[in-house]
């Protein structure tokens, strides 16, 4: 693969790890196609409930494919489970919060004189100053101050030093017993009678992620601009003239401020978002002009795909009126969204003057050996019939893959109108004993089964963790019913586990206790399975097949 190729995947990869929300101009534009589709069922005689009901599920599933977020991660946002997956914390800072942090950033402290905006984006929070000798609460953590972190106002109960804001002779410096690195900000803060801040230097895991609009950067667009955003986030700074004096531009003050090692490589990483964007553009117009190899990305990934990942970054060059208003800016031209934008055609020129270059230089030219030589005609399938025949086939196929399952299943099974009743007013003793790390399994055969795969697929501890509870459960006798929900940032082994567990229930003889749902055709055939639409109502209806119900809700695994 080449540089830009590499770079390309990186930006794509990143994009879809980090799993962006989406522009509003996206939002709504997918809540209009909805409608647009259905105006038949809007018009049509369908309950004003059934309808709003329709839309309203078509408008979640298609927000959710456009944001790559699937149901699970979907419902693990609603359950209110974070993601987790990295080292470091991931604190996203929009412009509102962002003024709000330099509002505080500006009164801050006394005692956080040195620190930078961007240490304190990273390690500061607020803090309410309540009575003298009481806990001070975090806006953010109240259960994890301790009493160590108390700040206690020098006399009288509720009063800070700076209560009474019309005290003027009152020192602002700090009239409060520091036993902590807790401290409240400085008069003029609208907060300061109640708030205070507090450092934890332990938090340097934590990465402020800028959204809201792009920073701006290094090696293009407006140079004032990014010195003035570099300055304000790494130099310490209470006032705009802190910052740069009149008579220096941003450009000069950058330059002669010394950044410390740490601060270079932050404003290096910030650089590497647009490198590989760049790539990706690159990428993109190459796979236009049809220059590209198949084999880099998936077939489903053309042109249009490419593009629709790299159109959100058109805000990379904006300037708080640092530069002057570009008369071919990309948001006033009328074909915006079919002619190349001017960084766009300034690269397409760049590639255009090295593709010359490499052909004059005669690496284009054929291989003195000739190519090797490749079949171009299109391949004819093997069976050729009607698309009747074909539903036909499927259909069989399918039946045959059910039989396959069921066919372990016990021919004692339980009419499933004679299974208990869920919400039957009963009180039960449930053993939760699969839940506990030591749990072993009453025949030794079957803890071997458990032991033995997770050692086949070589699951981490997280994945052993996920995969014992739902085996433990399923080999214990009378559980409550398990519902459970694994979540987890892409590529970080849900599958895996899922396919131990497959893998587990067929060399128990219990794969009909196993079925594997997904919400689209793609993921259900990634995990071998089938959709929830399929299992759970074509099924009953294209078949006219009785659904085996399970003997009890604890025998389906889903
Ligand atoms: N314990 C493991 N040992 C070795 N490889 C693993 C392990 N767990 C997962 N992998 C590999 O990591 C890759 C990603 O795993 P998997 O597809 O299970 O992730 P996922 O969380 O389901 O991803 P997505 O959210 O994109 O569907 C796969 O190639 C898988 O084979």
């Amino acid at each position: 693969m080449s540089g830009t190729a590499i770079k390309a995947v990186v930006a794509y990869v990143s994009d879809y790890v980090t799993k962006p929300g989406l522009k509003t101009h996206a939002l709504f534009d997918a809540i209009r196609s909805i409608f647009e589709r259905n105006t038949e069922l809007l018009a049509g005689s369908l309950k004003r409930k059934d309808k709003a009901r329709k839309i309203i599920t078509q408008t979640v599933n298609c927000l959710t494919a456009k944001m790559e977020i699937g149901g699970p991660m979907a419902a693990l946002y609603l359950l209110g489970h974070p993601d987790h997956y990295t080292s470091h914390k991931y604190v996203p800072v929009y412009w509102k919060n962002y003024v709000r942090e330099v509002h505080d950033y500006m009164y801050r402290p006394k005692a956080f004189e040195d620190e930078t905006l961007c240490e304190w984006v990273q390690m500061s929070s607020r803090i309410k100053l309540c009575k003298a000798g009481d806990a001070m609460e975090s806006e953010d953590e109240l259960d994890n101050i301790g009493s160590t972190n108390s700040v206690k106002a020098e006399s009288g109960p509720l009063q800070s030093p700076m209560d009474d804001i019309d005290d003027e002779s009152e020192n602002e410096e700090t009239e409060f017993e520091h036993d902590t690195d807790n401290y409240c900000f400085l008069k003029g803060h609208p907060l300061y009678k109640t708030h205070g801040a507090q450092f934890d230097e332990t938090k340097c895991d934590v990465v402020p992620n800028f959204v809201g609009g792009s920073l701006p950067r290094c090696d293009r667009g407006d140079r004032e601009y990014y010195c003035a955003t570099m300055l304000t986030l790494f130099k310490p700074w209470r006032s705009g003239t802190d910052l740069k004096e009149n008579d220096y531009s941003w450009d000069e003050t950058f330059n002669d401020y010394s950044f410390t090692e740490q601060q270079k490589q932050f404003m290096k990483n910030f650089n590497i978002r647009y490198e590989c964007n760049d790539a990706r553009d690159d990428y993109a117009v190459q796979m236009k002009r049809g220059d590209i190899p198949s084999g880099v990305f998936p077939e489903w990934m053309n042109s249009d795909v490419l593009n629709e990942l790299g159109d959100d970054d058109t805000d990379y060059f904006e300037g708080a009126n640092f530069g002057c208003s570009d008369p071919h800016d990309e948001e006033e031209n009328p074909n915006k969204y079919t002619d190349m934008g001017k960084y766009g055609i300034s690269r397409y020129e760049e590639m255009e003057a090295i593709r010359i270059g490499v052909k004059e230089a005669g690496w284009l030219d054929p291989s003195p050996n000739g190519i090797n030589p490749f079949d171009t005609k299109p391949i004819q399938p093997n069976i050729m019939q009607s698309s009747s025949k074909w539903k036909a086939v499927v259909s069989d196929k399918r039946q045959e893959v059910l039989a396959e399952r069921n066919k372990h299943i016990p021919e004692n099974r339980i009419n499933r109108n004679s299974a208990p009743d869920p919400n039957e007013n009963n009180v039960q003793i449930v053993d939760q004993a699969y839940l506990t790390k030591d749990f072993v399994a009453k025949e030794k055969v079957t803890q071997s089964q458990i032991d033995t795969t997770i050692k086949d697929y070589a699951l981490n501890t997280e994945q052993e963790r996920a995969f014992r509870i739902v085996a433990n459960h399923a080999v214990s006798p009378k559980v409550e019913q398990l519902k459970m929900y694994l979540g987890g940032m892409g590529g970080t082994g849900k599958s895996r586990v899922i396919q131990a567990l497959t893998y587990f229930f067929k060399g128990r003889n219990e794969s009909h206790r196993f079925v594997t749902l997904g919400p689209t055709g793609t993921s259900a055939a990634l995990l071998n399975g089938s959709t929830y639409h399929s299992f759970l109502v074509s099924l009953l209806v294209e078949t006219k097949m009785q659904l085996v119900w399970p003997k009890s809700n604890q025998d389906l695994m889903v």
